[in-house]
């Protein structure tokens, strides 16, 4: 049993008191025997309580490279508490650009996977307005890492937020990559998230035969916005098995992967994928 812990954090704009509570959240979750503590999209800065203009002078002054001090925080962190730690995402710096980019740090305080988000997010609706190209340049790479956690190994596909919404990435990132976790830390906003959030998460789980592990923002932003929180973990059968309700708070599931792997013979649906039919041009109108 791998036992994975969400946090779910209230995005402040003191970027060093939310820094702050996301170290005191991990220290909880691996007092209660997490070995693996995800930590939401934007942990340390979040910048919706600001114009569009300003909102890119925020995300710039917030950003860092790596490594950075959040980086190196998180490697001290984890090497201390002997955890693997799942570094939601931030504000990373790389020479002219800024990218929305999340790391795992392994207990040696090793940083293992660097994503750096692809699809960014834009909604052109009356009821809300973002364009996160406004202020982030894409990734361009599919990122899946390998974590050897309590003398077992798996393998585990970093997505972030808006990610969700094209499942083109999971496929690939279990068919062709054989992850068995996939990580979508998120600020999903009330809007979007009251009726998205867990269809999505649970029918990204089923589809793919995966687990789950969604970190989130909650709670009211400085304009007056909301950002859904509701951070789940759902297993390979699209059953939430542990989620955090508002407020901020963790939430500890056990992943059983050998089960897993007994579900995926006995159930072969990633096996029986025709991606030969999907791609091919022989296609009969009628
Ligand atoms: N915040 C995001 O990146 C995505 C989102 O809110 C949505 O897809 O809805």
């Amino acid at each position: 049993m791998l036992n994975v812990a969400v946090v779910q954090l209230h995005p402040l704009e003191n970027k060093a008191a939310n820094i702050d509570r996301a170290e005191g959240f991990i220290r909880v979750a691996a007092a209660a025997g997490a070995r693996l503590v995800a930590l939401p999209e934007y942990f340390s800065c979040y910048g919706r309580a600001v114009s569009p203009v300003s909102v890119a002078a925020v995300y710039g002054e917030a950003a860092e490279t790596i490594p950075g001090p959040t980086t190196e925080r998180l490697q001290a962190l984890a090497h201390e508490l002997g955890i693997h730690i799942h570094g939601g995402s931030f504000f990373e710096r790389r020479g002219d650009a800024l990218y929305n980019t999340n790391v795992i740090v392994d207990p040696a305080g090793d940083v293992l996977g660097v994503y750096r988000k692809i699809h960014l997010f834009e909604a052109r609706a009356p009821e809300l307005t973002y364009r996160e190209e406004s202020a982030v340049t894409p990734g361009t790479e599919i990122v899946f890492t390998d974590l050897e956690v309590d003398g077992r190994s798996t393998t585990v596909g970093q997505t972030i937020c808006y990610d969700i919404r094209f499942p083109e990435l999971y496929r690939v990132l279990v068919a062709e990559y054989g992850s068995e976790i996939l990580f979508v830390p998120a600020a999903f906003p009330r809007e979007t998230g009251r009726d998205h959030w867990e269809l999505l998460l649970r029918a990204r789980a089923v589809e793919n035969q995966a687990f789950v592990v969604a970190p989130a923002q909650w709670g009211e932003q400085a304009d007056g916005s909301w950002l859904h929180g509701r951070s789940m973990i759902v297993d390979p059968w699209g059953t939430v098995m542990a989620t955090v309700p508002d407020g901020e708070g963790v939430a500890i599931a056990s992943l059983d992967l050998d089960r897993l792997a007994t579900y995926r013979q006995n159930y072969p649906n990633l096996q029986n994928r025709q991606p030969d039919v999907y791609s091919s041009s022989s296609k009969e109108v009628v």
